[in-house]
């Protein structure tokens, strides 16, 4: 069978680590990627094989630089099947009418609208609601961190109500332009955050609450929840829940804070250190006065990898069974 071709446009901190996700597995393949410059990252992906195409404007610069331009977005548009748009936020949506026109799937990432896609993808709560869809957005890195540990609540105990409090890093370690600030900063002030209702665009029935704060970290996300849910259970019972979750990696062993997560991410080896598991602290798993309460950190690089992995198979009808999906992308990354 032959493999589905990815495109990616936006090659930044999501495009180019769903670049490599993709190439290691067996059904697909990439067949290009779109930089809007020849920086340093676009000399990677030359350099790893990636076919590089451009803006039309920016043809002549890329050449100049030493990197072959491939061809134009769209030359790179017309030769997938599939294009996965990492481009920043609120770009992505000016792009749609390019995909409609060469009638290619598309998907998006979280800092787009819900309503841009119409299907809000996670890979363990909705993975068949984007069987055979052409548009779907995978949500945020922390929308995806709370949808892989509310749903399992859910399907177990039943959720009841959720709040969270999400103390956002500032910036990507990368990104100079933007951070580290020196300060926290209540964002958005205004109440509540769209990580509550972007849970509830993957799972509508969800009642839930968030608000979030940035902070001078580059690192990771970190999470306290407090879960209301409908039946009974222990700390315990949730700590085992939690372990059965590919996707869920419960963290202990001295591991104190973000920086030591993103220090075992390097001492496993993985790719640029990434943690693609929510990590839980099993000691902070307690139940008081009947509500569950826990801490989690995300890594905001890299959660999302793996789901867009999921989303270009559901949409491509590659695989019907959600959880055979996952496993198949985990053995291929290595998670
Ligand atoms: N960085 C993060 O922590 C996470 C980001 N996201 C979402 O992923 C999307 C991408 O974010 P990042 O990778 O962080 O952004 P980024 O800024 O690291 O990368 C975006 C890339 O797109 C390129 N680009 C800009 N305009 C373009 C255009 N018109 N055509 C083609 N390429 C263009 C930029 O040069 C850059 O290489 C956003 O929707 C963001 O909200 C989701 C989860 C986590
Ligand atoms: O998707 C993310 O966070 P979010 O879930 O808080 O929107 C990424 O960390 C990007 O967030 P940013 O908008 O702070 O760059």
């Amino acid at each position: 069978m032959s493999k589905v071709k990815v495109a990616i446009n936006g090659y930044g901190t999501i495009g180019k680590r769903v670049a490599d996700a993709v190439t290691v597995q067996d059904d697909m393949e990439i067949i290009g990627i779109a930089k809007t410059r020849p920086n340093y990252e676009a000399f990677v992906a030359h350099d790893k094989g990636y076919d590089v195409y451009t803006l039309a404007d920016k043809v002549d610069a890329m050449n100049k630089a030493g990197i072959p331009a491939a061809g134009t977005v769209d030359d790179m548009i017309a030769k997938a099947d599939v294009v996965v748009d990492c481009t920043p936020g609120g770009i992505g949506e000016k792009n749609k009418a390019l995909y409609e026109k060469a009638g290619v799937k598309a998907i998006w990432q979280g800092g787009e609208d819900h309503e841009l896609a119409g299907c809000s993808f996670n890979a363990e709560a909705n993975y068949t609601e984007a069987l055979g869809k052409d548009f779907v957005r995978v949500v945020s890195c922390n929308t995806t961190g709370l949808c892989r540990v509310i749903y399992p609540l859910d399907q177990e105990y039943g959720v009841k109500k959720v709040r969270v409090t999400l103390m956002r890093r500032s910036a990507d370690p990368n990104d100079v332009k933007n951070g580290p600030i020196n300060a926290i900063v209540p964002n958005p002030i205004k109440l509540p955050s769209h990580h509550g209702p972007d849970v509830k665009s993957v799972l509508p029935h969800i009642n839930i609450a968030s608000t979030a704060v940035k902070l001078p970290t580059t690192l990771m996300h970190l999470h306290t929840l407090n879960i209301e849910m409908e039946k009974e259970c222990t700390a315990d019972d949730v700590k085992a829940l939690f372990a059965k979750q590919s996707r869920v990696r419960m963290i202990g062993q001295g591991i104190g804070s973000t920086a030591e997560i993103m220090e075992l991410g390097k001492d496993l080896g993985r790719p640029r250190g990434d943690m693609w598991e929510n990590c839980v602290w099993e000691d902070s798993v307690t139940m008081y006065e009947g509500e569950l309460y826990f801490f989690q950190a995300i890594h905001q690089e890299s959660d999302v990898i793996p789901e867009n992995v999921d989303a270009i198979r559901a949409m491509m009808e590659l695989e019907t069974d959600g959880a055979k999906s996952i496993a198949k992308t985990n053995k291929a990354m290595g998670l």
